[in-house]
């Protein structure tokens, strides 16, 4: 244990003063107000807690000078540190050794305490976004009071730190961008990826969540500012799949954009430039990409999140031979979609291969939906996956998916193309395939509309309806709706969240569709095993343990999806489905395999609790 007086040599030997400006500055006490107020500024703020200051005054600003940090965390410094900082709940002990007497008002508070009063606080704030920046400065404050406010309250603020509030962060981000987090890696960085790496502070990383910013969310190309995704989902793996927050890496990679108003913005914080496209871009991410190989090692996990659909799904099968890589938007929405609706066929009866299956929207959720469903079913009944996928339809911007249109489409519909007349709308689709299931991810707002939902239940008892868009702007419908339209009929679940929905006495609670339930704790599995792939198989594995979690309770209340509130829980369970699928597949790195998973993906979760400083 290191003592006080070896702290204080330690702290003085880290942290250099450049006090020789002092005297010219002392010297000359006349000059401009400007000048006068730059003193006053430094006279406040010289040598806190013994920090290196400048005179900041206008004789010094042409003066290079050397931004000297110190490296152990103690006094001032130590408060200011959002990985370390425990704020007023530091004890009178560890105010005595880590010198921060008086820097604190005298009272000392439990961790719970602050808990109480930050979400008082929060609960003030009636404007979402507003909330999102308080949680944002939360965790630039005190990460670990962020985590337990997050862990201990996920299902009141999953809606702020995550989808629909990120949204409109994002769409927001270069005006309520305070300070930087997460890694910007431009074009500007090209042949010089793997320095920007190494500014990173953190060297143990684990998981990268990274984004090129051309489709978040529902909400089209957002260019740099979609750096609210990487980070935000981040905060999910810690939160709810218990990956340290220093092993966590959110990346944007900047490109351009094509968004016109965000290019004539004076606060835009990106590249101002159309997008590259073509070898420009292919040549910069695959030297992310090695670069992240070569930093890092084989078993860090890259997130694909919110690219577009023509970049996403080359990257994809780019990289998943050569990288642990995973696509959320393709991968994780299919697992979570199919838990699901496995969960859904249990009010409803019959398998999987028993449904049709209709898709609005034939993107990179649509298809990557379709194709796990075609891969389950294809493995319950032991038929071709091609003869499965005949139990799917989807429609796109230009109509149904038929085999007349193959020569136009994108290489991700073709096995889609079935032999069917052309259909243009959603209703006609409808109206001639009968689906028992109908699912929403178009990024379309209200494309549900009242007769479509009415006709699915013409022929459905119970029809499965998701509307998967995000943000809840671009909900295909609202749970009112979907409950209203069909009757009280409808299994509904939806991307964003909806508030329970009374109907003719009746209290339904729509599920959340979202592959947050997925990723935090697929990434923990895939991490704690030390698996150095992904296999569809894992998805499947991931799927089957969120389907396993919804309860009879949970069901009754019109659910099909348990309860965030359990999330730890439920990502352990999945972590330990998707690494004991590492294990049988000899995909997993760390051996030997411990006996109970469940029990080890608990254990190596992160706690929030403070820690104790000696
Ligand atoms: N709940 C969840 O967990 C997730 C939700 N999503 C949401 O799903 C939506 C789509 O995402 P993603 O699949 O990645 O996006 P893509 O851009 O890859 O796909 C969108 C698809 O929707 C089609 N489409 C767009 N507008 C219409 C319309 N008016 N009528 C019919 N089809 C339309 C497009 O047609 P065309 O191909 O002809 O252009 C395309 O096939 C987003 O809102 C996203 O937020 C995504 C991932 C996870
Ligand atoms: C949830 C998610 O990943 C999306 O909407 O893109
Ligand atoms: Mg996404």
């Amino acid at each position: 244990m290191l003592s006080h007086n070896r702290l204080r040599v330690l702290r003085k030997a880290v942290i250099p003063c450049c006090v020789g400006r002092r005297k010219g500055f002392a010297a000359d006490r006349k000059g401009s107000a400007m000048e006068r107020e730059n003193e006053a500024y430094v006279d406040n703020h010289q040598v806190a807690n013994g920090a290196a200051f400048v005179v900041d005054n206008a004789a010094a600003l042409d003066q290079p000078i050397t931004p000297w940090m110190s490296m152990v965390a103690s006094g001032y410094t130590l408060l200011r540190d959002p990985h370390h900082n425990n704020g007023l709940a530091f004890t009178e002990k560890e105010r005595d050794a880590h010198y921060l007497r008086g820097l604190l008002p005298p009272v000392s508070i439990s961790q719970e305490l602050q808990e109480k009063k930050l979400m008082r606080n929060l609960r003030e704030y009636k404007v979402p976004l507003q909330r999102y920046m308080a949680m944002m400065d939360l965790q630039e404050r005190n990460e670990r009071l962020f985590y337990k406010l997050l862990i201990d309250n996920v299902e009141e603020l999953l809606p702020v730190v995550y989808t629909p509030t990120v949204g409109e962060a994002c769409q927001k981000y270069g005006s309520i961008f305070r300070r930087p987090r997460g890694l910007y890696i431009s074009l500007r960085e090209k042949n010089k990826v793997l320095e920007v790496l190494k500014n990173w502070p953190q060297k143990n990383i684990q998981v990268i969540v990274v984004t090129d910013g051309e489709r978040i969310l529902g909400l089209g190309d957002l260019g740099c500012q979609g750096m609210g995704i990487p980070v935000g989902k981040l905060a999910l793996y810690t939160a709810l799949g218990g990956i340290r927050p220093s092993a966590c890496l959110p990346v944007t990679i900047d490109v351009g954009t094509n968004n016109e108003n965000l290019l004539n913005d004076e606060f835009y914080i990106g590249l101002r430039r159309k997008r590259a496209t073509g070898q420009e871009y292919a040549e910069l991410l695959e030297e992310f990409m090695s670069s992240v190989k070569q930093k890092y090692g084989e078993r860090i996990l890259i997130q694909f999140e919110d690219f577009a659909n023509h970049n996403a799904f080359d990257l994809l099968s780019k990289y998943r031979e050569t990288h642990l890589v995973f696509n959320d938007d393709i991968q994780g929405t299919a697992s979570v979609v199919l838990a699901g609706v496995v969960a859904a066929l249990r009010l409803v009866g019959g398998t999987l291969a028993e449904h049709t299956f209709l898709f609005l929207g034939a993107g990179e959720a649509g298809t990557g939906i379709a194709e796990l469903i075609a891969l389950q079913m294809s493995k319950e009944t032991r038929i071709p996956v091609e003869e499965a996928r005949k139990k799917i339809w989807l429609v796109d911007s230009k109509g149904l998916i038929v085999r007349s249109r193959i020569q136009s489409l994108q290489h991700f519909k073709k096995p889609w193309a079935h032999e069917h007349e052309s259909i243009k709308g959603l209703l006609d689709a409808v109206k001639s395939i009968k689906p028992t299931v109908l699912i929403g991810s178009s990024g379309a707002g209200q494309a549900f509309t009242q007769e479509v939902i009415e006709t699915m239940a013409l022929f459905n008892e119970k029809p499965i309806i998701l509307a998967l868009s995000n943000p809840t702007s671009q909900s295909e419908c609202s749970a009112e709706q979907a409950y209203t339209w069909s009757k009280g009929r409808a299994i509904f679940a939806s991307g964003s969240p909806f508030d329970p929905v009374e109907y003719k006495g009746r209290t339904f609670v729509p599920g959340q569709a979202n592959n947050a339930y997925i990723f935090p704790g697929f990434g923990l599995g895939l991490v704690m095993s030390g698996a150095i792939r992904v296999h569809d198989d894992m998805l499947l594995a991931a799927s089957k343990a969120l389907a396993e979690q919804v309860t009879d309770e949970n069901f009754e209340k019109g659910l099909i999806y348990p309860p965030f509130s359990n999330i730890r829980k439920i990502s352990a369970h999945i972590a330990a489905n998707v690494a004991a699928k590492a294990y049988e597949l000899g995909l997993a790195g760390n051996l030997p395999r411990p006996d109970n998973l469940v029990k080890h993906a608990e254990k190596c979760m992160y706690s929030p609790i403070y820690r104790t400083y000696r």
